[in-house]
């Protein structure tokens, strides 16, 4: 039996194929960055099809890289940025839009005319989720507006609607499966988290037609069969999950309590929860931690927008470093950033605040102030913003967080871990493997083709890298974090 598995991690920035072997050990791997349009202020979209040609190309490359052919892969897992929408035509496969960013802020008017009409209760009931343009339906319904015949072909099923997911399953078998995974599904704002279905009463609401929605899966089930000559052979797609569930099960977080934290472009914290539902109570999002044998594990999250953003702010927008590993050394070369802080709103304030329209700000600058300062406050930021979320966490869950378990490219910081672990008061572990999401994604594809046994069999096999430990004075913590407290709330415009 072959024993390779290859994923495909589909990101804002960047899609990533990583062909691993059985013990998670990367073999080979290949990656394009992503055109990134920004068509006015707060838009944001790609183009898909480049996300197909990209993934196409990078899945390609990996295969080459490692030396294999398409029978040596026991299968594929796809994981991928999530709520961004994607829609095309049915009959010829071609998009019919740009594909619309989960940063994009356009439809916050939307958003606001239908909570100032009371439909978010219904909308945290049932999905878990707020009334915010992050999420994909007010995107969808933007779309359908944008050609006098777009609503009507969607009525009649000529259109599909798809996750970057389910637009790579629809791409990869030529056209044969129009599917989804419930974590994806999940974050659409159509999908009921309880029930497990699309629910009718929110299509009706975001007036979204019911023919555009693909069939929604299990996270590791037989998806299909990559299209022969994509690929060089039929290679079947057996895990799908979006990026930060994913992540969950990369970072073997099964237990209830365990966090993990990624870092990219922006960052995302899920706690495990277990199989109830259970709706926060401060301004987090339930959502699926994953979906296996039809049954739910759910996970509370927060999401901050920009995280790994911030430093390629620091970079291209300020051009004060050269490349993002630059902001290690310039933010440990200051012994503090002089009372500065940087709120990186940049597209608005996700969890907890969850306002579209701050902006970010740069404050307590003094004519001592430089770059080092700046550079070390954007690192700050993602501490500060991280421990928002641990306060929510901590007050949902009734139990203080003892560890966290951090990834994404912007944990390649040395310093930024420490001072993690510095702000929250956690000890933060960081994996041998850094990329687990698209590990995560090989996890599941592995498990449906028998190369795990189960979950326990995955979490077993989890390695550390390091573990950073506090060694902040507590004083100092609780100063800190009071200043940025102060700081969020000079940008704030709404709140909730
Ligand atoms: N050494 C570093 N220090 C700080 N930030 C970093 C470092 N290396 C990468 N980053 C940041 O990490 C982000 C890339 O992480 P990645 O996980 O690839 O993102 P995504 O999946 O969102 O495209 C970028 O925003 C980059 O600025
Ligand atoms: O592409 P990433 O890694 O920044 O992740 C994007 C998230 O899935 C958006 O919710």
């Amino acid at each position: 039996m072959t024993r390779h598995i290859l994923a495909l991690d589909q990101g804002t920035t960047s899609t990533r194929a990583i062909v691993f072997d059985r013990d998670g050990a990367a073999v080979a791997s290949a990656r394009r960055d992503l055109t990134q349009y920004y068509p006015a202020d707060g838009w944001v979209e790609h183009d898909a099809g480049e996300i197909r040609d990209h993934a196409i190309a990078v899945c390609r490359e990996a295969l080459a890289g490692a030396g294999l052919s398409a029978a040596d892969v026991a299968a594929i897992g796809i994981t991928n940025q999530r709520e961004t929408a994607v829609l095309w035509d049915r009959a010829t496969g071609e998009p019919v839009h740009r594909a619309i960013v989960w940063q994009d802020r356009r439809t916050a008017p939307m958003c606001r005319d239908l909570r100032a009409a009371g439909h978010e209760a219904l909308i945290r009931r049932k999905t878990g989720l707020l009334l915010d343009p992050y999420f994909s339906a007010t995107k969808v319904a933007w779309m359908l507006e944008t050609a006098p015949d777009l609503r009507a072909r969607a009525e009649v099923g000529d259109l599909c609607f798809g996750t970057v997911d389910s637009w790579l399953l629809w791409s990869l078998t030529g056209g044969a499966v129009h599917a989804t995974d419930a974590t994806n599904a999940g974050r659409t704002l159509l999908f009921d988290i309880r029930t497990q279905r699309w629910d009718g009463d929110l299509l009706a609401l975001f007036d979204i037609p019911r023919a555009l929605l693909p069939e929604v899966m299990d996270n590791a089930a037989d998806f299909g069969v990559t299209r022969p000559d994509l690929l060089g052979g039929a290679i079947p797609i057996t895990g799908m999950a979006g990026d930060q569930h994913a992540a969950v099960v990369g970072q073997g977080c099964f237990a209830p309590g365990m966090i993990k934290s990624t870092y990219g472009t922006g960052a995302f914290a899920l706690i495990t929860m277990g199989d109830t539902f259970v709706e926060s109570r401060n301004r987090l999002l339930t959502t699926l931690a994953y979906r296996l044998d039809g049954r739910p594990t759910y996970a509370m999250e927060g999401a901050i927008f920009v995280a790994g953003a911030a430093v390629q702010w620091l970079r291209d927008g300020l051009g004060i470093i050269d490349t993002a590993a630059d902001s290690e050394a310039l933010a440990a070369s200051v012994p503090d950033t002089g009372g500065c802080y940087l709120v990186p709103a940049f597209t608005g304030l996700g969890a907890p605040y969850w306002d579209p329209d701050a902006r970010g700000a740069l404050l307590g600058l003094t004519r001592d102030t430089g770059r080092a300062h700046i550079a070390r406050a954007a690192l700050e930021a993602q501490g500060y913003q991280t421990r928002d979320l641990m306060e929510a966490m901590t007050a949902d869950s009734g139990t203080a967080p003892v560890s966290l378990r951090v990834d994404g490219g912007l944990v390649a910081n040395d310093w930024a871990c420490q001072f993690l672990a510095d702000v929250l008061d956690v000890t933060v572990e960081r994996p041998a493997v850094i990329e687990t999401t698209a590990l995560g994604a090989a996890w599941l594809a592995g498990l449906r083709v028998g190369l795990y046994k189960s979950l326990d069999d995955l979490a077993g096999r989890w390695r550390p890298d390091r573990a950073f430990t506090p060694a902040m004075a507590a004083t100092d913590r609780e100063r800190l974090y009071a200043g940025w407290t102060a700081a969020v709330g000079r940008v704030i415009t709404s709140g909730r």
